[in-house]
């Protein structure tokens, strides 16, 4: 059986401040705040966890235990006001891979034990339990299962490794390889950097920092027992509002300027860009293909517009459509994930190419993050731009579109960029 139970609330800045320390404290804290920032979801703690596998059935395992979770709820709510949050993996891969990734390795989802949800409207509070509530008040059950914190005042004292010099060769190959074999058009290779502190990570500075410096963009945590995934990405995979979905096709990259008139002759040279518009019409192209038999009244603008981030802009086309009877957001993302945006095109070949020629395994770098209501509404972004952190180590992961016209040392400094909100973090 699964009880809920919910109450609107208030919390101050200084009192969220408090409580995301504490929520630190836990074993299991998760965020999701959507790009436009005007709804957020928090899972503090959990009632029940499902790691999908990191495979295709993985989809279908999550949404099972959605629906097994719906069956055992005894009270009636309004089932948009209750989530089940996580990420999938990048992709299915060897199990010696695995290690950096221990528990995130197969991909997480959470029923929080209490849930935040946040729109511009008002902030409500949820708690779910297999068991009895604690007590009569919902607020006392939560300050209650907030852990106490010490404040941990760490300097920090940073190190730093990237083996560019290898990447760059691999980029080499992989041009190479689609110079030479008709069929393979487009590979997104993805490189690390690593960051060494002499003191543990401050996890709470880290974000705050991130809703300061890293605005316009999705926030995405997954804490897990010491281990803190962060993401700040521009890239919706799917959202899914009663019946029409919205999705993006992100590629293409160009830096910002410092001033206006530079940022917008860099954002105009990137529209006109042959070699970049190449790379986002096989995203576009193959996200219509794959949302035909899904969808109808699938609508996708002619030409793309572009997407600015703190540091760079992409070519960018929103494609909205109605899904189809039958389907869901579980199939949606399994037809979707991973676009040619972070995996290439084809598919199979490029995903083949990405595990030879990656140092590196992605764990939930790339993979579908994001959070499914009882009613089946939901979204999930792309988890770029993002790390995983374990004490005194950061892993910073970006990846770049390979084409057939690529320039290696270009595609390293593309990839330099697109460490920086994650650095900016850190720093
Ligand atoms: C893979 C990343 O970004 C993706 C690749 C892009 C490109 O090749 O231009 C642009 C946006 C994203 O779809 C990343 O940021 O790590």
């Amino acid at each position: 059986m699964l009880q809920v139970r919910t109450q609107t609330i208030s919390l101050s800045s200084a009192q969220w401040q408090t409580l995301e320390k504490q929520a630190l404290a836990l074993s299991r804290y998760i965020v999701f705040e959507s790009a436009d920032q005007t709804s957020a979801w928090y899972g503090f703690g959990a009632t029940a966890i499902c790691k999908p596998a990191n495979n295709a059935a993985g989809y279908q395992k999550v949404a099972n235990w959605l629906a097994g979770l719906h069956q055992q709820m005894i009270n009636s709510i309004n089932p948009e006001m209750l989530a089940i949050l996580g990420s999938f993996t990048f992709m299915k891969i060897g199990k010696q891979q695995h290690n950096d990734w221990q528990k995130l390795r197969n991909g997480y989802f959470i029923l929080p034990r209490f849930l935040i949800k946040k729109t511009a409207q008002k902030t409500d509070l949820i708690e779910t339990t297999e068991q009895q509530f604690a007590t009569a008040d919902i607020v006392q059950d939560f300050k209650q299962y907030l852990p106490q914190t010490k404040v941990a005042n760490n300097l920090d004292k940073l190190s730093y490794y990237a083996d560019a010099k290898t990447w760059q060769r691999h980029v080499a190959e992989i041009v190479q390889q689609i110079q030479g074999r008709s069929t393979l058009e487009k590979v997104v290779l993805a490189r690390t950097l690593q960051v060494n502190n002499e003191m543990d990570f401050d996890y709470a500075k880290i974000l705050t920092r991130l809703r300061q410096k890293q605005l316009a963009v999705y926030h995405l945590v997954l804490k897990v027992d010491h281990q803190l995934f962060v993401s700040a990405t521009p890239e919706r995979l799917v959202k899914l509002t009663a019946s029409v979905l919205q999705t993006a096709a992100v590629a293409g990259t160009a830096p910002r300027g410092v001033e206006k008139y530079q940022d917008q002759a860099l954002g105009t040279a990137l529209l006109q860009d042959k070699k970049n518009r190449s790379e986002q019409q096989i995203v576009v192209a193959e996200i219509k293909r794959r949302l035909t038999p899904l969808t109808t009244h699938l609508e996708i603008p002619d030409e793309p517009i572009l997407l600015k981030s703190q540091r760079v802009q992409h070519l960018y086309t929103p494609i909205r459509a109605h899904l189809a009877a039958n389907e869901n957001i579980f199939t949606l993302i399994a037809a979707l994930h991973p676009t040619p945006a972070l995996g290439g095109y084809p598919k199979e070949a490029a995903l083949t190419l990405i595990r030879r020629w990656e140092p590196d395994f992605r764990g939930l770098f790339g993979a579908p993050f994001g959070y499914v209501t009882f009613a089946g509404t939901g979204e999930f972004a792309v988890a770029i731009r993002s790390m995983l952190i374990h004490g005194q180590r950061a892993k910073l992961f970006a990846g770049a579109g390979i084409v057939a016209a690529s320039d290696p040392k270009q595609e390293v400094q593309e990839t330099s960029l697109k460490f920086e909100p994650m650095l900016t973090l850190l720093q």
